[in-house]
């Protein structure tokens, strides 16, 4: 349902600061496959999904999303089949707006102008059982100003809001990263749930690798803007954080040593 064929990416081309960010990229999504990656800094994982999300666009190769070529496709006409959540919690919502009014433009972002009616009472329901599902309190919250939520509060809420359209592809970048290890936890758990609830085709990146190796059906490996290991299901099960570190070990050989401090179990 997502494919990436050949994708090249070089930021500053021809100049010394040139940066070859995704060399030869080919990947295959499955309906349903939910894929963590992991990789060193610079590795080209971020500029992968941003080449999903339309951000940015590949300087060769072509994109597909349920068999349409998307490739120049801009963010903004993709956005109704991604939901995207970032590391920063402050990111994917509005903080001067209540819960119920940021939910209100997460399902706006979905339809056409002319549907979006804002707040009624029957989505005022279903926002409270939505919030309800995720079971840390919010559904109490509902008029509470975003801005006033904690950092994990806010960025269940950011998952929320990127899936609960049920979006075709699910991109999490590092989500997880700038919260404390109970948040962290609880946002790991939240995100099992709704992906597995919804089956989302999703795409997350992490530099955890205990995590990596916890989540999804699919782990691949980025080193250089290339995906240089991929584990997939029984495979994938049977992982264990010692032969990660190894492959990476492999790869990375010397640099592997400045790696351990972005790369946590
Ligand atoms: N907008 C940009 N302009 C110039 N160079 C960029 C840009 N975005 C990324 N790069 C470069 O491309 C390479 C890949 O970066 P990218 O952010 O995709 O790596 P990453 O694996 O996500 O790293 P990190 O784990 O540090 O976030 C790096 O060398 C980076 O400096």
């Amino acid at each position: 349902m997502l494919q990436l064929n050949q994708i090249e990416k070089v930021f500053y081309e021809g100049t010394p600061d040139e940066k070859r960010a995704l060399r030869g990229i080919d990947l295959t999504l499955n309906e349903g496959d939910f894929v963590t990656v992991i990789g060193s800094n610079g590795a080209g994982k971020s500029t992968l999904l941003n080449i999903v999300a339309g951000v940015l666009f590949p300087d060769y190769g072509a994109v597909s999303i349920d068999d349409k070529e998307v490739t120049f496709l801009p963010e903004y006409k993709r956005s109704k089949w991604i939901g995207r959540v970032f590391q920063d919690p402050m990111a994917g919502t509005a903080p001067n707006m209540t819960i119920e009014e940021n939910l209100a433009l997460a399902l706006g972002r979905t339809k056409k102008r002319s549907l979006f009616k804002g707040v009624t009472q029957n989505r005022r329901a279903e926002f409270k059982e939505l919030l309800n599902s995720i079971d840390i309190g919010l559904e109490d919250r509902l008029n509470t100003k975003v801005g006033l939520l904690s950092g994990g509060e806010r960025q269940a809420l950011s998952l929320l809001m990127a899936t609960f359209t049920k979006p075709r592809i699910l991109l999490l970048d590092e989500h997880t990263a700038a919260l404390d290890p109970a948040r962290a936890e609880l946002i790991t758990r939240i995100t099992k749930d709704i992906v597995a609830k919804h089956q989302l085709t999703t795409l997350m990146v992490t530099h955890q690798m205990d995590q990596a190796i916890q989540l999804g059906n699919r782990l691949f490996m980025m080193d250089g803007g290339q995906i240089i290991f991929e584990a997939n299901d029984e495979q994938k099960e049977k992982l264990t954080v010692e032969q990660l570190i190894n492959e990476f070990q492999k790869i990375r050989g010397k640099q592997f040593a400045n790696d351990r401090s972005v790369l946590s179990v």
